[in-house]
């Protein structure tokens, strides 16, 4: 049974009730120091954060993956090393903190094996302050990286956007864009490609762009959007979401326009699920099958839940495994039907099961998956529960 799961630092986490340290789906190791990494991290894919001082780095990443509220990054220090965090969930990869700071031309800065293996390349200009420094630095970062490893996605995070107009924001965007193209573009580097993005701790917009991001290291993403798709035709869906429960990113969507609000209600959801889940329902120990520690919200990791909309909407979740939840949208007429969208959501879960399954033999034979993703940075997602009690006590 899952709970939220208080650390020492008071930060809410999504674990199991009972467990003693870190919850077993999300884990800060908190080292730092480029030295020691080992051959585990090495393999990673690494997804790094860069940008100015304060920009906002390190409260992305408590935000999103650690559950912290908001308001209190107001208090997170000023990061001084390179913090590595590992995400132990089904998207399994290491995010580095950079410190503001950053000396490019340190000769402890080894470009090589910071960029070697990055999957993508996170850069954060505060929006609320003057740019100008925050683009110079952008670019800089950006030529670096790709002399080194030119497979790297760069995505730029226009944050804090709370504080700004709408018009700001478009404006601010815009602005960006122009500058730091032309910038590439008078160093003949047009070949580079940027992704911009309008984000904010204070909403959902940071998940939206994390989720995007995070698609691009999935190599699965078009035979998931493709089963996505088959399953909302063939059940009067309306948009369904394929989330990361413990960080609330969307893996996957199928290929209808994305909303926002329609978005913001399926996230949503998942929040009330646990929630409600946390307080009354069946504790682990309760559960006679309980052998491990499931971060499922249910005993037998079959959860689902229903809230009906006064729009004549239905909200409909249905736990994966223990790592994903599918989150749909659908007119109540159509949920009439709930037996035929109960028996697709069947087959759904058990062709993503396959397609996770293949993915992960190939990983551990080490007969090609691995290599391939050390060469490109890709996450490769895992469904077995072993495997994670492996991970993690490895
Ligand atoms: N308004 C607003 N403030 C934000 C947002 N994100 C972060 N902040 C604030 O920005 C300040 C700096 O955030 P940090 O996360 O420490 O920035 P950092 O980039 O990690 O800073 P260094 O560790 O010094 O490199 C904090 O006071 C945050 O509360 C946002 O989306 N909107």
């Amino acid at each position: 049974m899952a709970s939220y799961y208080d650390y020492d630092d008071g930060v809410s986490h999504y674990g199991a009730t009972g467990e003693v340290g870190p919850p077993s789906g999300l884990e800060h190791t908190g080292y730092s120091d480029t030295d020691l990494l080992d051959v585990a991290d090495a393999e990673k894919p690494r997804l790094l954060l860069m940008g100015l001082r304060r920009s906002g780095k390190s409260s992305i990443e408590r935000v999103v993956f650690h559950k912290m509220s908001p308001n209190e990054t107001l208090f997170v220090e000023s990061t001084t090393k390179i913090e590595k965090d590992d995400i132990i969930s089904f998207i399994d990869f290491q995010i580095w903190d950079f410190p503001g700071q950053l000396d490019f031309f340190d000769p402890a800065f080894d470009s090589e094996m910071i960029f070697g293996q990055c999957g993508a390349l996170v850069f954060v200009i505060d929006a609320q302050d003057d740019y100008l420094e925050a683009l110079q630095r952008l670019y800089m970062t950006v030529t670096r990286a790709h002399k080194v490893n030119p497979n790297i996605s760069f995505e730029v995070f226009i944050h804090k956007v709370d504080g700004l107009s709408d018009d700001h924001k478009i404006e601010t965007q815009r602005d960006i864009h122009q500058r730091i193209s032309d910038e590439l573009s008078d160093a003949q580097l047009d070949n580079i490609h940027l992704s911009f993005y309008l984000t904010s701790i204070y909403d959902h917009s940071i998940y939206e762009a994390f989720s995007k991001v995070i698609q691009k290291l999935i190599p699965q993403l078009p035979t998931l959007e493709n089963l996505l798709n088959i399953l909302c035709s063939n059940s009067g869906i309306e948009k369904a979401f394929l989330f990361d429960v413990l960080s609330k990113i969307y893996i996957a969507t199928d290929s209808s326009p994305v909303d926002m609000q329609s978005y913001e209600l399926c996230s949503d959801m998942i929040d009330v699920i646990l929630d409600v889940s946390s307080i009354y329902g069946i504790s682990d120990k309760d559960s006679p099958s309980s052998t491990s520690t499931p971060t499922s919200p249910t005993a037998d990791g079959d959860a689902h839940a229903l809230i009906r909309l006064n729009n004549g909407m239905v909200l409909y979740l249905r736990e994966v495994n223990q790592h994903l939840a599918l989150v749909c949208l659908l007119r109540e007429d159509n949920f009439e039907k709930q037996g035929l969208i109960d028996y697709n959501f069947r087959c759904f879960r058990e062709a993503i099961l396959e397609v996770f399954e293949l993915r992960r033999k190939g990983y551990s034979n080490g007969n090609g998956a691995a290599d391939e993703s050390r060469s490109t940075g890709k996450a490769y997602g895992t469904v077995e529960e072993s495997d994670w009690n492996r991970r993690r006590a490895g």
